[in-house]
């Protein structure tokens, strides 16, 4: 499919030339430059300031080797990245990922993605995501440590409190977070506020490890409510995933009184008609690291299937993808749509493909994007920069009842800039305008240096 601007076909094919071979990225720019059609109509001003050509390109891309020692004394060789993609409207902010599938293309996405959720969550944030290949995967905590250690050691010469705040993404939580920080501390004699994510007793904010999981649901519930009177209780929710961000999903869809029958991991998922054992869950994931499998030898009546794309034919009202990107294609939407999905939310970055979107909002389902529904983990790491800067720690009910607000506010900004910009309901456009908009106008006050 062309643009039908000129213009948006012309940066997009840049953006092909200069990025060629890196599918997650290109489909990512895709989607906002599609987006953007009816803005490129109304704001001669950012077309003439070049803003969208300059926001497909990172201010920084830095890549760098990250070598350490495993625990039979050989050395391992790993690649570090880190993008600073926008820092219109703040420092560079974003999670660091250790996954063998991180690479270039991979980085640049969620780099991209997460200049617009910065700027929609309404906080001083510019856009930033950073990673390495490293799996922790069967990895002991001494390998853990010493990988994050070496990967700190370059890292520190480019992020600070006030630059660039890096953050936790897939297998990243607060152990690695732990060991980063305290490498970063050895090494430059300071204590800042330059990672969020930390632990508790050392700068943490209360609420973060829930934010991602709560505030998909806050959004979640404030889209039933406003699109279509509805809501969150006695419906059936299928969410995959089982780590951070769909154990703390799964938390609050039961609180908001639905029942979660399946969850997933990356070799299978398992279906409980009686609402998944959290507790369980919680032990096996995140006490044990283990697999997803064990919990039917812990919970009676529930099933496990292996591989974890069926998740989708499982029926339910609400599904929540939060593992990966690209994980729901055409085909399962197809499948959810044929079983009477209602709503689907993203907990994850970027996990429907842009096929099973079109399926979604062609067949009428309320569809939340990424970049507005899971803005709440970056959202209370903002708040925990704020809470760092002011050498003070905010309750938990306070971080909560804040993030809940922003939660709000997203789905209303979004829905509003989806009915102001003529495609009212979709909020894949909505969202993007919308994020859009605030770091195009600081980008063109700031004059074109940048
Ligand atoms: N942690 C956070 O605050 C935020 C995370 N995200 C996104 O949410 C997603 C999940 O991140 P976290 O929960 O933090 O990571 P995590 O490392 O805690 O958990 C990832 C989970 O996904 C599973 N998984 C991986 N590939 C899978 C597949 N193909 N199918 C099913 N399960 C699979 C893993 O086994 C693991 O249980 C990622 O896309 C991440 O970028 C987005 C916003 C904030
Ligand atoms: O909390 C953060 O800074 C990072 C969150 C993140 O990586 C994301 O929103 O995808």
């Amino acid at each position: 499919m062309s643009f039908k601007s000129t213009y948006l076909q012309g940066v997009y094919e840049n953006v092909c030339k200069r990025n060629a071979g890196e599918t997650e990225f290109l489909q990512a720019v895709r989607e906002v430059l599609e987006s953007l059609e009816p803005v490129v109509e109304k704001r001669d001003d950012l077309v003439k300031a070049g803003i969208i050509d300059r926001i497909v390109e990172p201010e920084r891309f830095i890549q760098f080797r990250v070598s350490w020692v495993d625990d039979n004394g050989t050395v391992q060789v790993n690649r570090g990245f880190r993008v600073q993609f926008n820092s219109a409207i703040g420092p560079y902010k974003g999670g660091l990922r250790l996954h063998p599938t991180v690479c270039a293309s991979v980085i640049k996405f969620l780099g991209f993605e997460q200049i617009f959720k910065n700027s929609l969550t309404g906080l001083p944030m510019g856009g930033g995501k950073g990673g390495s290949d490293f799996d922790p995967k069967g990895k002991s905590d001494a390998e853990v440590m010493r990988f994050c250690q070496s990967f700190m050691t370059e890292l520190s010469k480019h992020i600070g409190a006030d630059t660039d705040v890096p953050a936790g993404d897939i297998g990243v939580g607060a152990r690695e977070i732990g060991y980063m920080f305290g490498q970063y501390k050895r090494l430059r004699n300071e204590f800042t506020g330059v990672l969020t994510g930390k632990g508790l007793s050392y700068g943490g904010s209360l609420a973060r490890t829930q934010a991602t999981g709560y505030g998909l649901l806050y959004f979640t519930q404030e889209m039933l409510k406003s699109m279509k009177k509805d809501s969150m209780a006695g419906k059936t929710v299928v969410i995959s995933g089982s780590g951070n961000v769909a154990i703390y999903a799964t938390e609050k869809a039961v609180e908001m009184g639905a029942k979660v029958v399946a969850l997933s991991d990356s070799n299978g998922y398992i279906y409980d008609p009686n609402g998944v054992n959290l507790d369980v869950v919680k032990q096996i994931k995140e006490v044990e690291r283990g697999r997803i499998s064990e919990y039917v030898k812990r919970v009676s009546g529930a099933e496990y299937h292996e591989g974890c794309k069926q998740i989708w034919t499982v029926k339910c009202d609400i599904a929540l993808p939060c593992a990966t990107q690209n994980e729901l294609d055409q085909e399962s939407a197809k499948a959810l749509i044929a079983n009477g999905v209602i709503a689907v939310a993203e907990g994850a970055n970027m996990p429907s493909t842009p096929e099973a979107v079109e399926e979604f909002l062609k067949a009428g389902v309320m569809f939340a994007p990424a970049k507005a529904a899971n803005a709440g983990g970056v959202a209370t790491s903002g708040l925990e920069m704020s809470q760092n800067s002011m050498r003070y720690s905010w309750s938990f009910e306070e971080v909560d009842s804040k993030l809940k607000g922003i939660m709000e506010n997203i789905f209303h900004n979004a829905y509003n800039a989806s009915k102001e910009y003529g495609a009212e309901g979709n909020l894949v456009m909505g969202a993007n305008i919308a994020g859009f908009l605030k770091v195009a106008d600081a980008m063109k006050w700031q004059g074109v240096a940048y």
